[in-house]
């Protein structure tokens, strides 16, 4: 068994709004073994993002982390540190964000000055992290940008942002994340403005990193075909909550939660046209403020059970030695009475 990088227990972070409290993370467990990858699927809104931020420490005020652990191993055999614990500017926190946990997001523009070229993107980033002097951090970055595909390296190192495309700002913010050698790397959809090749490419190198290093990485990412490739891990979320997870080979042929197979059959298949975001599930997430009672996604649920999943919150079901589900259909317990498998009228 390999050693866990990140174990979070009980992650419930919430929104204090004007309207009422957004619990858009409530009760997610998971934990990333050292040198491999957990992929996080869900529809939009349903935690992935704020997850990522929570564990950081990055989300914005009305958010607020309410309640549970984020146990991180900054190195091999070091004793874990609660992140949730730590104030998110407190100077620990802030030097294990991006040199022990690195973090590349969708939108790269927001993440890189447009007043700074790349070099002295990386050497600023490198040079915080690192005790390397200009020169060695400016070398460090053009290997990483030949690593990421970019070609003219060197050339590219005197480029302001705004005079390259979103694909190759995007790779050069993943080069950045990569410098300081992290030992856990959150990306939330990173690959997703990118062509496929391009794609394919930062795929393999996160790979090779992994290997090379032993890199632990949370993916975040609505593309399940990016999942089948990189994944060791499912987390499948629904609204705030996990309702699934498990290795990826086992989530993929035999899902147990009707929304992961309503996930799996959402993808399209070879010949169907391009490939897409998640096409829609029946239905429509609620918003958060409107959580439905029992389990969140028995509005939506085929399978749903009257009487049961519209009132009780789903157990977790265990499957033999890491499959958990939430769903009462695997409750043997529940079924022992007098509940009968009928669907609710609010799924026909
Ligand atoms: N500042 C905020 N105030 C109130 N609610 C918020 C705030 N930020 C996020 N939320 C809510 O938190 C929930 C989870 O959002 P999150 O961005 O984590 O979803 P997601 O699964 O990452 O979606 P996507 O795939 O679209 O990025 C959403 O319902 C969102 O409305």
């Amino acid at each position: 068994m390999r050693e866990t990088v990140l174990t979070v227990e009980d992650l419930r972070t919430h929104f204090a709004t004007d309207d009422g409290q957004v619990r858009a993370v409530d009760g997610v467990s998971l934990s990333i073994p050292r040198g491999k990858t957990v992929c996080v699927v869900g529809e939009s809104g349903c935690g992935k993002s704020v997850t990522a931020r929570s564990i950081l420490g990055l989300v914005d005020p009305p958010g607020r982390v309410v309640d549970g652990h984020i146990w991180f191993r900054v190195a091999p055999g070091a004793e874990p540190v609660d992140l949730a614990a730590l104030d998110s500017r407190s100077e620990r926190l802030r030097r294990i964000r991006g040199n022990d946990i690195a973090m590349v997001f969708q939108e790269p523009m927001a993440s890189l000055s447009p007043m700074y070229t790349v070099g002295q993107h990386f050497v600023e980033a490198v040079r915080l992290h690192l005790d390397l002097s200009k020169d060695e951090a400016r070398d460090l970055g053009i290997s990483l940008l030949r690593r990421v595909g970019i070609p003219n390296a060197e050339h590219r190192m005197e480029a302001y942002p705004w005079q390259l495309s979103g694909g190759m700002c995007q790779r050069v913010m993943i080069a950045i994340a990569l410098a300081c050698g992290p030992a856990l790397l959150i990306a939330d959809e990173p690959t997703t403005a990118l062509d496929v090749t391009t794609q394919a490419r930062i795929l393999d190198l996160l790979a090779e990193l992994q290997e090379e290093t032993g890199m632990a990485m949370m993916f975040i990412t609505h593309d399940l075909g990016v999942v089948a490739e990189i994944a060791d891990e499912v987390v499948v979320m629904y609204l705030g909550t996990m309702v699934e997870q498990g290795p990826v080979d086992e989530i993929f042929h035999d899902p147990k939660h009707p929304y992961t197979r309503a996930l799996l059959e959402s993808i399209p298949t070879m010949g169907s046209g391009r490939r897409s975001r998640l096409p829609s599930i029946r239905g429509q997430v609620p918003h958060p403020l409107n959580r439905p009672p029992g389990c969140p996604f028995h509005t939506r649920c085929d399978s749903a059970v009257r009487g049961v999943c519209d009132v009780e919150d789903p157990p977790t079901v265990t499957f033999g030695r890491d499959r958990r589900a939430r769903c009462v259909l695997y409750d043997t317990a529940a079924f022992a009475g007098q509940v009968r498998r009928t669907p609710t009228t609010e799924t026909q």
